[in-house]
């Protein structure tokens, strides 16, 4: 089996960068075709090029793993990570520990491979999670904040640009063929894993081995509404707002009068009128979740690399 390994220097505030060269060293030492990235998109031309039944381990964010996934979802390819991002949701999903890069490296290319559900949104694949309207506006403003604010005051200024022109688009949404909405709608989180934009708890109840999508409803709020949902939401305690509901299915579909802003993984979709999502269970091999959540050791391959 080939194992490649896809370096993303520009994740984790520079952190990946910083150690990019003893990655690529490590990782060609077990055996590994190891690649660093030259800007965005490039890994997903790279995990493109991987042959099938290759193993791509992508080093970064959720956003390193999004374009990998890209490259590989419905092929035979199977996807590792050594999470060094500064969100790491998808990582989180699958239950992977905090582990120093170079246990997490060993792990994501030799521990066992299982197999978690795929998400596709307009035909793109995603991991962890599709956000469309509130969360997706403040990503997109997020990208023209001055260049000195980082990290959460960038996501303040953000977040309350956004507010001040908030204006509710109408939106019409169906689970599995069942119209369940129709009418303002702060955001749709359709979600494979319980968290996203770097651990919120949108959807505490998902679970990426069930064959469903988890699918979470803000309607109708207020500025002030969201100002004071937010410390709920950083909890986990958002499900019992009136306004918010919550349903699981196959395949959602929302409509809108307008093109509305959506992420997948937190990197922003072409914006669209129209999402439809579906899951297609367990169609996504990856490595070592299941083994790192309960703690175990990494199982290593009995060859060594192959
Ligand atoms: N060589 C590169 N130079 C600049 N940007 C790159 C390069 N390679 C990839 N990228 C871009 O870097 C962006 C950030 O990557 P990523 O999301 O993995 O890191 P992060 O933001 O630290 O993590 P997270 O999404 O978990 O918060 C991606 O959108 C990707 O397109």
């Amino acid at each position: 089996m080939e194992r490649w390994v896809i370096v993303n220097p520009a994740a984790g505030r520079g952190k990946v960068g910083r150690l990019s060269g003893a990655i690529l060293k490590a990782a060609r030492e077990k055996g590994a075709r190891a690649f660093l990235t030259e800007g965005p998109g490039h890994a997903t031309e790279l995990s493109r090029n991987a042959p099938e039944g290759a193993r791509v381990v992508a080093v970064g964010g959720d956003g390193t793993v999004h374009e990998v996934l890209r490259g590989l979802a419905g092929t035979d390819k199977v996807l590792g990570v050594v999470p060094i991002g500064s969100g790491n949701d998808f990582a989180r999903m699958l239950g992977l520990r905090e582990l120093p890069w170079r246990e997490a490296l060993e792990l994501a290319l030799f521990a066992q491979e299982e197999a978690i559900d795929l998400c596709w949104v307009n035909g793109e694949p995603f991991g962890a999670s599709l956000g469309i309207g509130f969360d997706a506006l403040v990503a997109k403003k997020a990208l023209s904040a001055p260049p000195f604010l980082r990290g959460m005051p960038r996501y303040l200024y953000a977040l309350f640009g956004v507010l001040k022109e908030l204006r509710l688009p109408e939106g019409r949404v169906a689970v599995d063929g069942e119209e369940v909405h129709w009418g303002p709608l702060l955001l749709l989180a359709v979600m494979n894993g319980p968290a996203y934009g770097g651990g919120i708890p949108i959807a505490p109840m998902a679970d990426p081995r069930d064959g469903q999508l988890s699918v979470i409803l803000a309607r109708s709020f207020t500025r002030p509404g969201v100002v004071f949902i937010l410390p709920r939401l950083l909890l986990g305690r958002h499900l019992s707002h009136p306004q918010v509901v919550a349903f699981a299915g196959r395949e959602v579909v929302v409509e809108f009068a307008h093109p509305v802003p959506a992420h997948a993984d937190g990197e922003l979709l072409p914006e669209a009128r129209l999402y439809r999502a579906r899951v297609e269970p367990l169609g996504l091999k990856v490595v070592g979740g299941r083994a790192a959540a309960r703690g175990e050791k990494p199982i290593l391959s009995p060859v060594g690399v192959g």
